[in-house]
């Protein structure tokens, strides 16, 4: 793993730390993971959302092993960003053995893919996008001889331009659920950050913002690891838009003073029948909603269903180092020994949501019916 590109300590919200090329929605564009070269050269770029946002730093996997460390170390997250760099890991497994020979590609894949999937457990895309992949490799039997590699590296790309339109497809049906002058609340990040670019739970209020409807989010801080503070407010305010960061306990009494009519957050992984699985204090959030009447919205793209599962008590929950609590500002903040409890996701029940923004359309009610109206075929997810 390399480092590529440094915007300097404090690059912060300044210019310079969003690369130049506007990505045609009035933001400094950035692309969040990239692949630059070809099939047998390439690597895999990708900024390091741990420094944000004070360093803008892009880092380059050569191989699996650091694209596997940059998911379990969160240099990249967001469930559909995870999926992405785990179909580019994919194609960097592929080549490792140095050979063309398609049977030798096959079981690099599959053998990357086998540990790629032990970075984290509860973000279907991770899983959605090596399934994909390895039925790339299986079915380039039957395509005309492309070298495997190349097909490979096309369906990587596939993967994400897809993951690119879904989130603007999920931004042009949300929008219209959020007025002039709304205060939104949204939790950890959901933004260009977690995706291949322009976000889902952001992708609403950018596409509002783009269509002149100025809205004011309430960013939580989203303990432990701050993704909200440190990532969602440095996209909002990087893309000029009106962001008040809280902390997590501070969301009911910004609800109580009247200051938020819409919820939007971003899932990880979303079952049959509605339940959605996202950073921990979502469902916290959720229930607040309820006690307010406050609409409460999930929004996420296909790619994060995973109808296998009939519910949420099957989606698998991350639990994560104990000193992301005890150490996380880079000082101890909790005695020596004291027990720690540290769930990355929590599951907020299909009751508490009024309907998920997909690229396909808005499902409401949220229900199984309704999913499998919007989404048509149900995929399996390993
Ligand atoms: C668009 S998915 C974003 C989703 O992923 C985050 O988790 P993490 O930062 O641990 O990867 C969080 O649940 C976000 O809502």
């Amino acid at each position: 793993m390399t480092t590529v590109r440094d915007g300097g300590p404090g690059a912060g919200l300044r210019e310079e730390a969003a690369p130049a090329g506007a990505d045609g929605e009035g933001g400094r564009a950035f692309r969040t993971v990239q692949w630059i070269g070809d099939a047998l050269g390439g690597r895999l770029r990708m900024i390091d959302q741990t420094l944000l946002p004070t360093r803008f730093i892009e880092i380059d996997c050569n191989d699996v092993e650091s694209v596997w460390q940059a998911i379990k170390t969160l240099s990249v997250r967001g469930a559909p960003a995870i999926g992405v760099a785990a179909a580019y890991g994919a194609v960097i497994g592929a080549r490792s053995r140095g050979t063309s020979d398609p049977a030798t590609i096959r079981e690099a894949l599959r053998e990357a893919a086998a540990h790629l999937r032990t970075s984290r457990p509860t973000a279907v895309n991770l899983f959605w996008a090596l399934d994909r992949m390895e039925a790339a490799a299986d079915s380039a039997r039957r395509v005309a001889e492309v070298p495997l590699l190349d097909h490979l590296l096309a369906e990587a790309h596939a993967i994400a331009d897809e993951d690119r339109a879904m989130c603007r497809a999920i931004g042009r049906h949300g929008a219209d659920l959020l007025a002039a002058g709304d205060g939104v609340l949204t939790h950890c990040n959901a933004g260009g950050l977690a995706t291949a670019d322009y976000g889902t739970a952001l992708a609403l209020i950018f596409t509002a913002h783009e269509q002149g409807k100025a809205v004011h989010v309430f960013a939580d801080e989203t303990r432990p690891l701050l993704q909200g503070a440190r990532l969602t407010a440095w996209e909002l305010a990087n893309r000029g838009i009106d962001v008040t960061l809280i902390c997590d306990n501070m969301a009911a009494q910004v609800m109580k003073e009247g200051k938020v009519q819409v919820v939007v957050v971003g899932a990880d992984r979303i079952a049959a029948n509605g339940d959605a699985a996202n950073k921990i204090g979502t469902y916290g959030v959720a229930v607040l909603a309820k006690a307010h009447g406050i609409p409460f919205y999930v929004a996420a793209p296909s790619s994060t269903f995973d109808l296998s599962l009939a519910d949420g008590s099957g989606i698998p929950i991350e639990e994560r180092d104990p000193r992301e609590i005890t150490e996380g500002f880079g000082r101890r903040t909790a005695p020596e020994g004291v027990g720690v409890y540290n769930p990355a996701f929590d599951v907020t029940p299909a009751a508490l949501i009024t309907g998920i923004v997909t690229e396909r359309g808005l499902v409401r009610p949220v229900d199984a019916a309704t999913i499998r109206a919007v989404l048509g075929t149900p995929q399996a997810a390993s």
